[in-house]
């Protein structure tokens, strides 16, 4: 088995620092470098908390991949951060793997041009929990049969993006098999702007915030006498570490850029 040489961006994160302890467990990867937006020049293990890997912290993406001989990136950090990792990924030759949610559609396309034009594999997953997947692709299923759906995405407060990558995935694969159609009352005016959530296709998405929760979502579709919810929860980070470890392994072998992890699945 060849090693896998990963570079982790945001590795004091919730999620990097999750990636770094999935790393640690496996005998094929080895972690190259990390990029963190503090601490350059240190190595991982001189910080609180993390595991003790020898790799070096930079704080410039192209210093560190300059540097650094590496397969894979697994960016972890925040939306127009993890943009521009993604793409100083590509211009050095470097496959990534990104958990980061919140590109715009215009980047998400603007990414899959370069991904094409430099032949160079890549993984964009909203969310890599194999649950959260499934219920992804049994909304979907759903959606054929109940058009009139509500999705309700619940997440910890420290979160930066709304609504959630997966909410919006779970919207652009229900709009796959389901006419656009407006829901409620044609006349219903919102006394408190908001009140009915955003509007994607006419299919409204809330976002609670609060603390104590990780990552969940329940799609609510409705008809006449019955209702049917799918539901899926994440309680801890490591629900996301099979996906990554699926992402990393496959991204190898890919030359295009592939956008949710259930493109990956058999
Ligand atoms: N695809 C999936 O399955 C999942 C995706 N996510 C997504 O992953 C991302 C990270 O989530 P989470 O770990 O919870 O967030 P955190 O805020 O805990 O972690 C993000 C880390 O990135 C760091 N960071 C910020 N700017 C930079 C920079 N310029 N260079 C390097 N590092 C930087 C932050 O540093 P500092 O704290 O100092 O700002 C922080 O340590 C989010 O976009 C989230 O939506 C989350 C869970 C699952
Ligand atoms: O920020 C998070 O925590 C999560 N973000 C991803 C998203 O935006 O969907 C995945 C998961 O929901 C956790």
């Amino acid at each position: 088995m060849n090693t896998v040489k990963i570079v982790v961006a945001g590795p004091r994160g919730k999620m990097g620092s999750e990636a770094l302890r999935m790393i640690q467990k496996q005998d094929n990867y080895e972690l190259v470098a990390c990029v963190d937006k503090k601490n350059g020049g240190w190595k991982v293990k001189d910080i609180d908390g993390l595991p003790p890997f020898e790799a070096r912290i930079y704080e410039d993406m192209d210093e560190c991949l300059q540097e650094v001989e590496a397969d894979v990136l697994i960016d972890l950090t925040a939306p127009e951060v993890g943009y521009k990792h993604t793409k100083s990924a590509f211009e050095h030759g470097v496959r990534p793997v990104v958990g980061t949610t919140g590109f715009t559609t215009d980047q998400l396309e603007e990414l899959t041009d370069l991904s094409e034009q430099k032949g160079l594999g890549a993984v964009i997953a909203p969310n890599f929990a194999i649950g959260a997947v499934l219920m992804m692709q049994f909304s979907k299923m759903a959606a054929k049969y109940f058009p009139n759906v509500e999705i309700i995405e619940r997440h910890h407060d420290q979160k930066l993006d709304a609504p959630s990558g997966t909410a919006v995935k779970t919207a652009e694969l229900i709009q796959q098999v389901r006419e656009e159609q407006s829901q409620g009352h044609p006349n219903e005016k919102e006394t408190i702007p908001g009140a009915r959530g955003a509007d994607f296709d006419g299919m409204r998405i809330h976002s609670v915030r609060l603390p104590g929760l990780v990552a969940h979502q329940e799609v609510v579709f409705g008809d006449l006498g019955q209702n049917l919810t799918i539901k899926h929860d994440s309680f801890h980070r490591e629900s996301f570490m099979s996906g990554v470890k699926l992402a990393v392994d496959r991204v190898l072998e890919l030359d295009v850029l592939v956008y949710g992890l259930e493109n990956l699945m058999e």
